[in-house]
């Protein structure tokens, strides 16, 4: 198996380079590319760490060599947010660099399965979209936003409230990836319980996590290590699949449109990426009104990917 991370030179495509050699199985190739000229030293930095992981790194404004012959492409290249701003402002420069990016994986490895972790997800995977319909490779089973953080962090935060071990808590998260959009199905865990004072204060928590660790980093950037933890459980999740694994995560597709055209749920993993949509299950009253509340907003995100990723 070979995995390309776009970005790797930043604080998630470090961190998630690490994961990835440490994790990846046996004999698969890890391949690195960023624009910043240390790309080939990170590789090489990574290439000392004793597992039978192969890694390369590529620099330059080409990333074809990082993705040729790859099965899994994630992307993590752009710009973070700072203090005061939200995802939708990381538009202006993001929507192009994956417009650019999502061309060459339209190019060289149309048939991987490309993962975005690059915000705004709302919005950046109906443009990833757009630009694969154009070259004629698109396919939806093949697309993923990445949403895994939103899953982890509302793992980690209903264990702490409620004393649990983290590996006893499993959260399905479902809507999109910012804000209101973000919607931990709380009602749904198992063997827990919680006020209704609780469920909003730790959604608007888990709506919020990516805000906090924004705050807490001071202009320093946003969630990285937390996230490059996510993306790696989300690629490791997708090369299972490819394997014949039967693995369930949570990500941002292109499904029923039931909901929206691109809306996170959990989806069956297999050989060809996305096996099954999952059903998200009974809604308490308190999650169908923030599905409903949310709507709006996050069909208004994927209008303007969509508007954006078909405009010459
Ligand atoms: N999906 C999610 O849950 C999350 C998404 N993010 C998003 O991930 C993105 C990356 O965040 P960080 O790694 O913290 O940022 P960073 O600034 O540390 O790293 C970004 C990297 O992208 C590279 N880059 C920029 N343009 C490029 C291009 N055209 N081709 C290749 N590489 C390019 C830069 O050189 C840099 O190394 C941001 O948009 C951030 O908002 C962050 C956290 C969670
Ligand atoms: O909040 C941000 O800008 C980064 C992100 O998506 C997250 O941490 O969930």
């Amino acid at each position: 198996m070979k995995v390309a991370v776009i970005g790797a030179a930043g604080g998630i495509g470090q961190a998630l380079g690490l994961l990835l050699k440490l994790n990846l199985p046996a004999g698969s190739q890890l391949s690195l590319y960023d624009i910043a000229p240390v790309t080939p030293g990170v590789a090489k930095d990574l290439s000392h760490i004793p597992t039978d992981v192969e890694v390369t790194g590529f620099a330059g404004e080409d990333c074809s060599p990082a993705l040729e012959g790859a099965d899994v492409v994630l992307i993590s290249a752009g710009v973070a947010r700072k203090p005061g701003m939200d995802r939708a402002d990381l538009f202006n420069i993001n929507a192009g660099i994956i417009k650019t990016l999502a061309g060459k994986v339209a190019e060289v490895c149309p048939k991987a399965l490309l993962g975005i972790i690059t915000n705004p997800v709302n919005t950046t995977v109906p443009i990833a979209a757009e630009v694969l319909k154009k070259a004629g490779v698109y396919d939806p089973k093949r697309l993923f936003g990445v949403t895994t953080l939103d899953v982890i962090r509302a793992e980690t935060f209903v264990a702490e409230a409620k004393g649990k071990s983290t590996q006893d808590v499993k959260v399905d998260v479902i809507g999109g990836h910012s804000g209101v959009t973000i919607l931990p199905l709380l009602s749904q865990i198992d063997g827990v319980s919680f006020s209704d004072e609780e469920i909003a204060s730790l959604t608007t928590r888990i709506q919020n996590a990516g805000t906090e660790v924004v705050e807490a980093k001071a202009g320093g950037g946003s969630a990285t290590l937390s996230m490059g933890q996510a993306a790696a459980r989300f690629g490791l999740s997708l090369i299972k699949g490819l394997q014949g694994e039967d693995v369930i995560e949570c990500a941002y597709v292109q499904g029923s449109g039931d909901n929206a055209d691109f809306f996170a749920q959990p989806v069956k993993l297999g050989k060809d990426g996305v096996e099954t949509i999952l059903d998200y299950g009974s809604l308490s009253a308190f999650e169908q009104k923030a599905l409903d509340d949310m709507l709006p907003t996050l069909k208004g995100d994927i209008e303007k990917g969509v508007e954006f990723g078909q405009a010459d």
